[in-house]
């Protein structure tokens, strides 16, 4: 069975304009998705329909099935058992994610505390080793708002909050877009690191082909809320069928070449 099974997900304005139509795709425990689309083209709201996120302005139709739960039309109650415990999310923008009133250890503890039932000093190494994992492991950081650490310090600890409720599937929703290029560099390993010790899926969502294909073979291109292309990176770039990915390559590897990368 899948992880994740999506099939005729449509979401709709209060106007009833689909910004996703007809969307369907699988991912099995331990298996690995990219969405990848320009501006607009629906990413996010898929990521909060597959998370039952989505602000209520918006109606859904169609089917999310994680973890064999339908997640299209369920009560909060019930979604609210599943996120973090089946599948957590690491936004673009980590202040989003974080209390900026909050010390980051204190942020971390919390979903540990809520899904391992850890307290005292137990939950303490347990943070300990939950910073540790994302390279965070310096007690400053621990004591630290978020303001008084740096965009790519906030996406680890973002992720260490994602990861200590210790989900099956991570959706990482351009996790790297806000930070500068060394960092985006760093981040991306580092979640690569982790996905694949924890055998974790991955949904990857990015309008950036070159940072897909970095996390995973297999992708989805979404254009204006449709999916107008699905297979593997490879067979894209050698090969792309619909108009707009050959676009996409064509500026993936225009970039490149400025870039002098070939
Ligand atoms: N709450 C909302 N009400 C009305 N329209 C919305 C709402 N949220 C998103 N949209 C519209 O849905 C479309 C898809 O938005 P979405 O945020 O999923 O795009 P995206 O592909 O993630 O783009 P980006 O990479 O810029 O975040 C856009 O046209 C957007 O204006």
């Amino acid at each position: 069975m899948s992880l994740l099974a999506v099939s005729a997900l449509t979401v709709r304005t209060a106007e009833g304009r689909a910004i996703v139509d007809d969307l369907a795709f699988d991912l099995a425990a331990g298996g690995r998705l990219g969405i990848i689309g320009e501006s607009g083209s629906g990413k996010s709201v898929t990521s909060l329909a597959v998370t039952g996120l989505l602000p209520p302005a918006l109606t859904v139709e169609g089917s999310v099935l994680l973890d064999g739960v339908q997640i299209v039309g369920a009560p909060e109650r019930r979604l609210v058992g599943m996120r973090g415990r089946v599948a957590s999310v690491v936004f673009q923008e980590p202040l989003t994610a974080l209390d900026p009133l909050m010390r980051i250890g204190r942020q971390v503890a919390e979903p540990i505390a809520r899904h391992r039932g850890l307290r005292g000093a137990d939950l303490r190494g347990a943070v300990a080793d939950a910073l540790a994992e994302v390279a965070l492991d310096d007690p400053r950081i621990t004591r630290a708002y978020p303001h008084e650490i740096s965009g790519g310090q906030r996406q680890r600890a973002a992720i260490a909050i994602a990861l200590a409720s210790r989900p099956r599937l991570l959706i990482a929703d351009e996790p790297t877009t806000a930070l500068d290029v060394t960092v985006q560099a760093q981040i991306l390993r580092l979640l690569d690191d982790l996905v694949e010790a924890r055998g974790m899926a991955l949904l990857f969502i990015s309008h950036d082909l070159a940072v897909v294909s970095a996390m995973t073979s297999d992708v989805v291109v979404m254009r204006a809320g449709v999916a107008v292309e699905r297979g593997t990176v490879a067979g894209m770039l050698a090969a792309p069928t619909d108009p707009y990915t050959a676009e996409l390559v064509r500026s993936a590897r225009s970039l490149d070449d400025r870039l002098g990368r070939r």
